[in-house]
């Protein structure tokens, strides 16, 4: 394995310092690191880049198996590799669903075989994501997966008896169930956020408190079985004063905003452009705004992408026909960047919080979201955070191209990820890790 002598980094943007990568770790840091590189250490010159640890997501679709034509895990990983991603959590909602020992371990083995990230599959709730049966989570906690969080995401578990029954299964495993909070009667053929904008436009609505009913129901049943419960991709001002409440009792409940959700409001439906269709909906400037000042004050814990890749067929048609999801794990960081950092609301140390450390935490990612510090594996990513780069989706290491972001120029660019070691991106290009090295 090659070894890396990265000079003049800042890591989480404190002063510039060298980082000698070796045999895995970060073997040394500071002025010991160009001491102790060997002969043929590859120099990278970070001069104006930061250091982050490796990104973590906790929320990604990674369509295999069965929609292959829209993502796989080697071009899914991929992507999270190009956004600064050493790890990422896959859900469940494939084809067949992940709702079996066998299949979440297919996915743990292509994410080993394709190299760019480590594959955490995440476990369907209930049988076939129907909402009906519990599926067999202790099979999946204790297969070579190793699952630990559990999901019917793009379905909401609805029956409050099973989401008790999964939230006190999950304890024995030390096991987490997000949640992907709808209630299913409320939002029937929703198609945008209700509000001003679905009315002008005859558009179904889908209602704030479709969400916020669910979060108030489970944030009470966690406190109730005295278990672990996550919130999906929180949207509206109401969720984050549920949270904030829940949280000052003491219940163990965090909590996840997308990039999309950050950014973009409900507004943009008017243009008819399935691009911004996504559940749940974008909703207006004041939940926008709720969010930010959510995540920067931690009720909101962490960013989670929710990459959702689609077909052009299933995209590029009319806004009610059209699949709901939008691909984000090579554009999180930057959204997060000029949101949250260039707003003056975080520091780059938060979004090491945010994007690494709390994420890893909560999928108990034991390796990852770690320390910039002597020892420690060497999963980090280079940013330079003065580029300015305009999204452009053909350049993307995704498959799909439904970015909601296309023609935006967002600050950030990922110059280098390394996994453990390995470099996954070098010179702002992926290299493919079977090839050895290769610029893929
Ligand atoms: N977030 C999305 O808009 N889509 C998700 C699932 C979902 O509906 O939540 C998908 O898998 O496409």
């Amino acid at each position: 394995m090659s070894e890396y002598l990265i000079r003049g980094a800042a890591l989480l943007g404190d002063a510039p310092t060298d980082l000698l990568l070796a045999g895995g770790t970060i073997a040394a840091v500071g002025t010991a690191a160009a001491r102790e590189a060997s002969g043929d250490a590859r120099v990278v010159d970070a001069d104006g880049l930061v250091a982050l640890p490796g990104l973590v997501d906790l929320h990604t679709h990674l369509r295999e198996p069965g929609r292959e034509d829209t993502e796989t895990v080697a071009s899914g990983t991929r992507a999270a590799a190009a956004g600064g991603f050493t790890a990422v959590h896959a859900m469940a909602n494939t084809q067949p669903v992940a709702d079996t020992a066998g299949v979440v371990e297919q996915v743990w083995h292509l994410g080993r075989e394709a190299g760019w990230a480590d594959v955490r599959p995440v476990g369907a709730v209930t049988v076939g994501l129907a909402g009906t049966q519990l599926a067999e989570l202790g099979a999946m906690a204790t297969s070579r997966a190793g699952v630990r969080v559990f999901s019917d995401d793009g379905h909401c578990v609805a029956d409050p008896v099973l989401m008790r029954r999964a939230l006190e299964y999950v304890k024995a495993f030390d096991g987490v169930i997000a949640q992907h909070a709808q209630e299913p009667r409320l939002t029937e053929g929703a198609q945008m956020n209700e509000g001003v904008v679905s009315a002008e436009l005859g558009l179904t609505g889908w209602p704030a408190v479709a969400e916020e009913a669910i979060i108030a129901r489970d944030v009470l049943l966690a406190e109730h079985v005295g278990s672990r419960l996550h919130v999906c991709h929180v949207s509206t001002a109401g969720s984050v004063e549920i949270i904030r409440w829940a949280k000052s009792r003491g219940i163990d409940v965090t909590a996840e905003v997308t990039p999309h959700h950050l950014l973009l409001t409900d507004d943009l439906a008017r243009t008819y452009d399935p691009r911004y269709k996504v559940n749940p909906p974008l909703r207006t400037a004041e939940d926008v705004a709720a969010l930010r000042e959510a995540l920067a004050d931690g009720t909101i814990d962490i960013v989670a992408t929710d990459h959702a890749p689609h077909a052009v067929e299933d995209k590029d048609c009319e806004w009610g026909a059209a699949a709901f999801g939008m691909t984000g794990l090579e554009t999180a960081l930057p959204v997060v960047l000029e949101t949250m950092v260039a707003t003056g609301a975080m520091t780059l140390a938060d979004v090491a919080q945010v994007l690494s450390v709390r994420p890893a935490r909560i999928g108990r990612v034991g390796d990852h979201g770690r320390p910039l510090a002597a020892g420690e594996p060497a999963s980090i990513t280079l940013v330079d955070p003065a580029a300015r780069v305009e999204v452009d989706p053909t350049r993307q290491a995704t498959a799909s191209g439904n970015t909601p972001f296309r023609g935006r120029t967002l600050p950030g660019r990922v110059m280098a990820t390394f996994l453990r070691g390995r470099a996954t991106v070098l010179d702002g290009h992926p290299v493919d890790p079977a090839r050895g090295g290769e610029h893929a």
